[in-house]
């Protein structure tokens, strides 16, 4: 018989007044890469994102992201090929050290307003490991093949 042990960091979410009665941020399926975050607005004044504008849209929960992990916010893709709906800032990146509310800065770059409901799930986040690297200034880089090219220097 084989134990598998959880070997999966813990995320603890602290629910902020705002974020009564919303269900938790959770993977939609066995696979996925990253859990759903749902619009902290009010339930009676829904956020219309007129085309060209962005908003910065509560969750209504702090995040404990463990540390030397990151939560990387990201646009869903159904909102971004029907609506144009996608984050300005992706992927957001939420330090293991903060501790206010996470917010998912979302711009409309469709032709249509976008309401923005409460509950609604607005975008995903995948946690993901990360490091700090210890910075070091030396005065000449290593050799490499590719050099010094970039932007597009490998062609297409
Ligand atoms: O999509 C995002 C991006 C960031 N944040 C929060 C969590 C993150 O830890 C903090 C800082 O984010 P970032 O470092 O990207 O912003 P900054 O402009 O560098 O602000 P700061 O000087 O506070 O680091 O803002 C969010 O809630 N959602
Ligand atoms: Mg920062």
């Amino acid at each position: 018989m084989t134990i598998h042990h959880d070997t999966r960091p813990t995320l603890n979410l602290i629910r902020l007044a705002n974020g009564e009665g919303l269900d938790l941020p959770a993977y939609e399926s066995k696979g996925a890469a990253g859990m759903d975050l749902r619009a902290a607005v009010d339930e009676t004044a829904p956020l219309t994102l007129l085309p060209g504008k962005r908003a910065l849209v509560p969750t209504g929960f702090i995040f404990e992201i463990p540390e030397h992990f990151e939560g990387q916010v990201r646009p869903r893709s159904g909102l971004a090929f029907k609506n144009g709906i996608t984050c300005l800032n992706s992927p957001g990146t939420v330090d293991s050290d903060y501790r206010g509310e996470v917010k998912v800065l979302l711009v409309n770059l469709g032709e249509e307003a976008f309401i923005i409901s409460r509950g609604m799930r607005i975008a995903q986040m995948v946690i993901a490991p990360v490091t700090q690297a210890r910075v070091a200034e030396i005065t000449e880089a290593s050799e490499t093949m590719r050099g010094a090219g970039g932007f597009g220097s490998t062609g297409v």
